[in-house]
């Protein structure tokens, strides 16, 4: 039986026939979360610009991702995520870019990357970090495209749901590795995930980030006892009535 994620990456490689390869032009260096999160005192926090999800359907359509991202910014927030796929999440690479316009901060790329040409794509819309899910690719497209981000000043998060996919993904040696905590496969949300992951993996020279399902300040604590560095958000700050309060409330777990 094919999962939401075989259906999605599919796509993405339909979708990668469209665009055409252009010429590298390195004109911007990159903002580094690495770095933001090396000198945190407080707990990092990514919040997400999320108009819809496979496992929601619409949360926002018609919200103005530079407004938002202006509310993340205002509460602390150290980074922004795009979700810019169109077909499943209803983003675009316009609305990175609006964000772009408005923000100084690190700026995640949220997309399925299964080629270098959406790294291309990626860093000329002004983003400075990509998402490599583990579970979407092989060995040697990891590594490759994690070769391939870095060569333009990009930071990779690495992203993985199990320790199978950790032991992959730590082979690479990445500065950032998100957690999450959603199972792609079936939807389910449990924060236990990261807790189990860490317990195991915690003492690597890491900067772990808990994805999906912090909906409260005891989640972020959980989280920030467990010994992830950072948390990325989504629904919850695309449903608080002051997502800046909620950052400041999520900062400050610890
Ligand atoms: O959110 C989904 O339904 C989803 C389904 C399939 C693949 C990826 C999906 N989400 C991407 C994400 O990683 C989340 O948007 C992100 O971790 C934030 O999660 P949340 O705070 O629960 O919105």
């Amino acid at each position: 039986m094919t999962t939401i994620l075989d259906d999605i990456i599919a796509y993405k490689r339909r979708e990668m026939t469209r665009l055409t390869a252009e010429e590298k032009i390195l004109d911007r260096t990159p903002i580094s979360l690495k770095d933001r999160l090396d000198t945190a005192g407080t707990m990092g926090i990514i919040g997400e610009v999320k108009r819809a999800s496979p496992s929601k359907g619409d949360i926002n359509i018609g919200m103005k991702p530079d407004e938002q991202a202006e509310k993340y910014a205002a509460g602390g927030a150290d980074a922004i995520s795009v979700l810019t796929d169109a077909e499943y999440f209803k983003g675009s690479m316009a609305d990175l870019e609006a964000v772009r316009e408005v923000v100084g901060l690190p700026l995640l790329n949220k997309d399925f990357i299964v080629d270098e040409r959406q790294i291309d794509r990626a860093y000329r819309h002004g983003a400075d970090i990509i998402l490599l899910i583990v579970a979407a690719l092989d060995d040697e497209m990891l590594a490759r495209l994690f070769a391939y981000a870095s060569s333009y000043g990009l930071e990779c998060i690495v992203e993985v749901h199990t320790a199978e996919e950790m032991e992959r993904a730590l082979e690479i040696q990445p500065a950032l590795i998100g957690i999450n905590n959603r199972n792609l496969k079936t939807f389910e949300v449990d924060l236990g995930n990261t807790e189990k992951l860490l317990e195991a993996y915690g003492h690597h020279p890491v900067h772990f980030i808990a994805e999906s399902g912090i909906r409260t300040t005891e989640d972020g604590r959980r989280m920030r006892v467990a010994g992830a560095a950072a948390l990325l958000v989504g629904e919850t700050l695309m449903a608080a009535e002051d997502p800046a309060t909620t950052i400041r409330a999520l900062k400050g777990v610890l």
